[in-house]
């Protein structure tokens, strides 16, 4: 394979039929470059816990071949899967327990984990997700996004170079998809590669740096965020000022070269193409346009989506 040195996993042709026949993930082949965030992006049922259950050794592939971290897969589970953490099903945490207490509960029961330096993981990973100072605390006192990020420091025990989540901010509050976001960043930006799975395209598009979209088993995408959004060349960036002079604003954008110049009601739109917006702006009041807005509309992740699939997707949670 490709490149391996410098991915964190790679997949080629990874297949997995279900008995009964039911292809869950079909020939995919994945590329997630070291220190991306990448963004694992598909409706319920388009099989990236399938997917994530396969890299782990949890599901064995009926098909294709995958490395972790630059080493063949399944020959080098041992050697890998200490170095990458994962959450896939969230651990079940006792809730009479302190946050603490329940990572020595979980540590205790892994055999890779070894016991004389427990403490300081579990205080490290602790501190890791900003629960040091809830440590002792019960753990069904903590709030919804308190409870994912000990989920998460559970993965963090050791010292990881690759963090598997799988949906970490379903079934959370909009607060506790902040805190469990802002990690996310946080791990990356200390050196984790982190392959995050959502079903939300405005997640993927606030935490990410890379993303693959997955469709009924297959991957139909994947890229930076910039490689996928120049993806929908039809869905350039517009730029649209609200003005009274219409016919005039009109005229300057043209004059431009800027194209799809259309007029409406108090406002002005037109494809931007290479153009800056600053000047663009800064045409418009030398031409005397009184411009009460401009605003620059680029591709979002759901356009390059629609554009890629022909169908809609969840935007918000
Ligand atoms: N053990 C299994 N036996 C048979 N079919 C399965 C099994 N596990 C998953 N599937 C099917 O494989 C497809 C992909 O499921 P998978 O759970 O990987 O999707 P997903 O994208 O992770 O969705 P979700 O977000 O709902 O978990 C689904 O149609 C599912 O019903």
């Amino acid at each position: 394979m490709t490149g391996a040195g410098d991915h964190s996993i790679v997949t080629r042709g990874l297949t997995k039929r279900f008995r009964g026949g039911q292809v869950a993930v079909d020939d995919l082949h994945l590329s997630v470059p070291r220190g991306s965030v990448f963004g694992f992006l598909g409706p319920n049922g388009s099989g990236k816990t399938t997917t994530i259950r396969m890299l782990l050794g949890l599901v064995t592939p009926t098909g294709g071949a995958w490395e972790l971290l630059g080493t063949p897969m399944p020959g080098g589970i041992p050697a890998a899967l200490p170095r990458v953490g994962a959450l896939v099903e969230g651990p079940a945490f006792y809730p009479y327990l302190s946050g603490e207490a329940n990572l020595r509960r979980y540590d205790a029961v892994d055999p890779a984990a070894d016991p004389r330096t427990a403490a300081r993981r579990i205080a490290l990973a602790l501190e890791r997700v900003g629960l040091s100072a809830a440590a002792r605390k019960r753990y069904r006192a903590y709030s919804l996004g308190m409870r994912q990020r000990l989920a998460i420091a559970a993965a963090l025990l050791g010292p990881r170079e690759l963090l598997v989540l799988d949906e970490p901010t379903n079934g959370l509050d909009p607060q506790g998809t902040r805190e469990v976001r802002a990690l996310v960043k946080e791990i990356a930006a200390d050196g984790t590669t982190v392959f995050v799975s959502s079903h939300l395209l405005a997640e993927v598009e606030q935490m990410c740096t890379h993303v693959g979209v997955m469709r009924t088993g297959r991957l139909v995408a994947q890229g930076s965020l910039d490689e996928l959004r120049e993806l929908s060349s039809g869905e350039a960036a517009v730029v649209r000022v609200e003005t009274p002079d219409t016919a005039e604003a009109a005229s300057v954008l043209a004059g431009l070269g800027l194209t799809g110049v259309l007029t409406g009601d108090g406002e002005v739109t037109a494809e931007l193409g290479a153009e800056a917006p600053e000047r663009v702006t800064a045409a418009l009041v030398a031409a005397g346009v009184a411009v009460r807005g401009l605003a620059v509309r680029r591709p979002s992740l759901e356009d390059v989506f629609v554009g890629l699939t022909g169908e809609g997707f969840d935007v918000d949670g």
